[in-house]
């Protein structure tokens, strides 16, 4: 079996002694696109940025791309969770762009603070994104979806080996959200994905694998949840309720989840 491009093992968040995370195993295959699925607050912000190095566990080990965090350079790939553009902020798509190769402050990830900007790099990031003929617009012009797709093309451009998105979707309508999870099914064709999301529809997008987390973290190698990752991330139950109508009122597929006790046919 080949190295794993995530591997953590029995790691342990716990600042001023509130566990965030506890014991979490995690091993994430070259090809993966893992879903992290949760509750609010359950730590799946936190785990990515264990992932990148921005915190340190209190106990366990974490090795990505086969270094530790923090140091495997531009080979990975980062959109946060928090993203807005002030109206009156001066910047152009292609400079927005051009930022993810300036990283102040960011030179754990890079391992370097300040890279030379390269507009040929930013425009074949863009033309990924199908957002090219828009180089010259302002930024803060954009819609929410535009936006995002700019957000990825900057994660994008040092052409990374592991991508890494925390609530890519996030406050954008439904057709806006499924022309992104087409766009992260195109890019997984090259390379890893791991997507923060409290959207169980996700699941119906193309992902590959699926991690529930809530303080632990259970890993299910396909893209539906069973009816223990249910009630480990959200406490509640199959034989209780309907999970899928409980999180999404009723929008999503069932094919995303597992058959679970007591269901009717075609609900
Ligand atoms: N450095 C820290 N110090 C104290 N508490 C922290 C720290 N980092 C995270 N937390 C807490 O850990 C919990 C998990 O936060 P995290 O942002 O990882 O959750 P999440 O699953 O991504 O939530 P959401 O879906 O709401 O974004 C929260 O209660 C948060 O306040």
């Amino acid at each position: 079996m080949s190295d794993p491009i995530v591997d953590i093992r029995d790691v342990t968040y716990a600042p001023g002694g509130m566990t965030v995370l506890e014991k979490v195993n995690l091993r994430i295959e070259r090809g993966d696109y893992l879903a992290v699925l949760g509750p609010n607050g359950g730590g799946k912000s936190t785990l990515l940025k264990l992932m990148l190095g921005l915190l340190k566990p209190d106990g366990g080990t974490i090795r990505v791309l086969g270094a530790p965090p923090g140091e495997a350079g531009g080979r990975i790939g980062y959109l946060p969770q928090h993203t807005h553009v002030a109206g009156s902020f001066p910047v152009t798509v292609l400079e927005a762009v051009c930022m993810g190769m300036v990283r102040p402050g960011f030179g754990s990830i890079s391992g370097r603070a300040h890279a030379r900007v390269d507009h040929g790099k930013a425009r074949l990031a863009l033309e990924r994104v199908d957002m090219l003929p828009l180089e010259g617009r302002a930024l803060s012009q954009l819609s929410g979806g535009q936006k995002q797709r700019v957000f990825i093309a900057r994660a994008l451009v040092d052409n990374p080996e592991l991508l890494l998105l925390d609530e890519p979707t996030a406050s954008v309508d439904s057709a806006t959200r499924t022309a992104l999870f087409t766009l992260l099914g195109e890019l997984n064709r090259e390379m890893t994905v791991i997507m923060v999301s409290h959207d169980i529809s996700s699941l119906a997008s193309g992902v590959k694998s699926v991690a529930c987390v809530n303080r632990t973290l259970h890993f299910h190698k396909a893209p539906e949840i069973t009816d223990q990752m249910f009630t480990m991330a959200y406490g509640g139950s199959g034989d209780q309720c309907c999970p899928v109508e409980l999180v999404t009122h009723g929008h999503v597929p069932h094919r995303v989840l597992a058959p679970h006790d007591g269901e009717g046919e075609g609900k």
